[in-house]
C-alpha cells in the first residue's frame, strides 16, 4: 500500500519556509525534489489485500467508527470548509480524465499522484473557470495556483488523517471527480469530527481554520455508508490546487 508520502517529506524539507531557502538554492533544484521525492508512483503490491471480502468488514467499522469521546458535529461548523456540490459538468470530468497518464486508470490499487507542470490547457480552463473568483482574490490574492496534482483512489485506497504541509499557502482546493467518498475532518483537541461526502464533480476547500487547525483524511475502506445505505466506492480521481509561495520564498 502506497506509505503516506507526507510524512518523509515534511523531514525532507523541515517545516518552515527558511529551511527550504537554506536547503535549496534556486526555485528550479526545489521543484526538482518536490517531484521525486513526493509524486512518485505506488506500487502494485498488496493487490489482494483489496479483496472483496474486506467489504463486509469495511461495512461494520464504517458503521462503527464514532471515536470513543468525540462529537460529530456538521462540517458546516468547521470555519473555513466550503462544500459546493455538481460544480463539473460529467463533460468537463471527461475531458480532465484525459490528462492522467495512460494506464492509470487500469491499476486497481494504490493511490496515485502525479504533479502536472506546466499546466495542460484543460487544467488551466479548471483553475480559471471553476474556482470561485471571490476565493481567489481573497485567499490567493487573485493569483493561480502553482501546484495541480491528480490522485487516482480505487476502492480500498485512503490517505491518512493529516494537515497539508505548511510549505503551501492558505487555500487547499480539491476537485472531486468519478465517484463519490467520505472524508473525515478531526481536530483531537477538541475531539470532534465531522464527514463529508465528496460526489463526483464537487469542489472543496478548505482555509484559515479548516485547512491549518483540522486533520483530514480519507479512511481506507471499499465504501461508504450514505444516509443509511451503504455505497461502494467506485475509482476515483481529485484534482487537488495549491499556492506554493515559491515567488516569496525564491523571489
Ligand atoms: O484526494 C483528495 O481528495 C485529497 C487528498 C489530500 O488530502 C491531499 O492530497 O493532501
Ligand atoms: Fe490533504
Amino acid at each position: 500500500m502506497e506509505s503516506e508520502k507526507s510524512q518523509d517529506w515534511e523531514s525532507l524539507f523541515g517545516s518552515d519556509d527558511d529551511t527550504f531557502v537554506n536547503e535549496y538554492g534556486s526555485r528550479d533544484e526545489y521543484e526538482e525534489d518536490l517531484v521525486s521525492s513526493f509524486f512518485t508512483d505506488s506500487s502494485d503490491d498488496d493487490l489482494e489485500s483489496f479483496d472483496s471480502v474486506l467489504t463486509s468488514v469495511d461495512q461494520q467499522s464504517s458503521q462503527n467508527d464514532t471515536k470513543k469521546g468525540w462529537t460529530q458535529i456538521s462540517p458546516s461548523e468547521i470555519p473555513g470548509l466550503t462544500y459546493i456540490p455538481n460544480v463539473l459538468p460529467p463533460s468537463v470530468q471527461d475531458e480532465l480524465i484525459q490528462c492522467l497518464p495512460d494506464g492509470i486508470l487500469d491499476r486497481s490499487t494504490g493511490r496515485q499522484a502525479h504533479l502536472y507542470r506546466p499546466f495542460a490547457p484543460v487544467l488551466q480552463n479548471l483553475m480559471q473557470n471553476f474556482i470561485p473568483s471571490a476565493f481567489k482574490k481573497q485567499v490567493w490574492e487573485g493569483k493561480d495556483a502553482e501546484a495541480i496534482i491528480m490522485q487516482v483512489y480505487n476502492p480500498g485506497d485512503g490517505i491518512i488523517p493529516h494537515v497539508d504541509l505548511p510549505m503551501f499557502d492558505d487555500g487547499i482546493v480539491i476537485f472531486s471527480l468519478l465517484s463519490d467518498i467520505t472524508m473525515e475532518f478531526t481536530q483531537p483537541s477538541s475531539k470532534r469530527k465531522a464527514s463529508v461526502l465528496l460526489e463526483k464533480g464537487s469542489l472543496t476547500i478548505m482555509e484559515g481554520e479548516a485547512r491549518y487547525q483540522w486533520l483530514h483524511g480519507i479512511p481506507f475502506r471499499t465504501g461508504d455508508w450514505t444516509n443509511g445505505t451503504w455505497i461502494p466506492r467506485a475509482q476515483r480521481c481529485s484534482i487537488t490546487m495549491r499556492r506554493i509561495g515559491l515567488n516569496k520564498m525564491f523571489g
